[in-house]
């Protein structure tokens, strides 16, 4: 039942995005497969693509350079963010999170950890229902597990590993708390990447969004390289796709077409700001029908 796959999902989220600057015009199914094996685009080897379906590395720079504008205009918005709206906005949002079913359903979560130097959207009482005691209520069941991100490398290389506490954390040279490797008995993490089971939820840090799914991240290409590949193992796994969500201010959200994307960033199924939540993607649709 549960059974959904990349092509399907591809799809989907090729549906969401109309405008999106790279799609070529009108896909023919055909390439739709062609998109579940690899990155949908190389960067190294744009220069290669068919001028008039694909991009050239000049447009890509054109793509970037605009993406460097965006994020600059929305961190300066978000310095002068009223410090009470702030904070009236990080319990709406997470209100609605808490309230809602896909989120009380999910049993494995990957969550960022709010950096507050970078003013995103706070997740701390998400975590912490996240990591509550199951025996609060008497139910081991009810447990959730929880993935948070840890950077390896500059190289766009991010993994998420399993903690049980916040005092599984330390900061990292950016101040940002994420896991050691290995735990205080010395042994290594659970990587999601190796777990038995699927992870049904991500919640999603971003400078910018859109409600067709777009997605402005911090330019380190961390998330998309690591959604992609999350993706891939979840179609090989024939598992079930996380629903991805993103967490957004309102002064977030902005035009539709305004986010410049390119076939390397991966669409959010789910937005949820202080005005609600915005269910985006047919899987997210699909999900919201039957209360999942
Ligand atoms: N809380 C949190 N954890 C996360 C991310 C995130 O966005 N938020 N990441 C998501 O990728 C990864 C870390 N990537 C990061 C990329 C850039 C910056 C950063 O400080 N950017 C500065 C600008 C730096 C510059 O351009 O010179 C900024 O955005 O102000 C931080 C983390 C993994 N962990
Ligand atoms: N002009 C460029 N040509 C080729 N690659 C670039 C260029 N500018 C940035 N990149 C690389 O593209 C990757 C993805 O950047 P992108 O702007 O899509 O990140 P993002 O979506 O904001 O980040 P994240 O996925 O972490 O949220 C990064 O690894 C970055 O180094």
């Amino acid at each position: 039942m549960w059974r959904s796959g990349l092509r399907q999902r591809v799809k989907e989220l090729l549906m969401i995005l109309p405008s999106c600057s790279f799609l070529p015009p009108s896909p023919s199914p055909s390439q739709h497969v062609a998109f579940t094996k690899k990155p949908l685009l190389s960067l190294a080897n744009a220069s290669l693509c068919s001028p008039g379906t694909m991009s050239t590395a000049t447009n890509l720079d054109g793509i970037f350079k605009e993406k460097q504008v965006l994020r600059s205009k929305v961190r300066k918005s978000l310095k002068s963010m009223d410090p009470s709206l702030r904070s009236q906005e990080d319990d709406a949002i997470q209100s609605l999170v808490l309230e809602a079913p896909w989120f009380k359903s999910s049993q494995r979560l990957c969550a960022y950890i709010t950096c507050s130097a970078l003013r995103e959207v706070d997740t701390s009482k998400l975590l912490s229902q996240i990591l509550q005691n199951p025996t609060k209520d008497g139910s081991a069941q009810n447990a959730k597990k929880l993935y948070v991100p840890r950077v390896e490398d500059k190289n766009s290389h991010m993994r998420m590993l399993n903690i049980s506490s916040m005092d599984d954390l330390i900061a990292n040279s950016m101040d940002i708390l994420e896991p050691a490797p290995v735990d205080q008995h010395g042994n290594a993490r659970e990587d999601v990447m190796q777990a038995n089971n699927p992870v049904d939820l991500f919640l999603l840090p971003g400078l910018a969004f859109d409600k067709s799914g777009r997605r402005l991240g911090r330019g380190g290409g961390y998330y998309d390289t690591f959604l992609r590949k999350y993706q891939e193992l979840a179609e090989e796994r024939d598992w079930r796709q996380p629903l991805l969500v993103a967490l957004s201010y309102s002064l977030q959200i902005i035009d539709d077409g305004a986010i410049p994307v390119t076939l390397n960033d991966v669409p959010v199924d789910v937005l949820v700001s202080p005005a609600g939540v915005i269910p985006i993607s047919q899987a997210a649709l699909n999900r919201f029908d039957i209360g999942l």
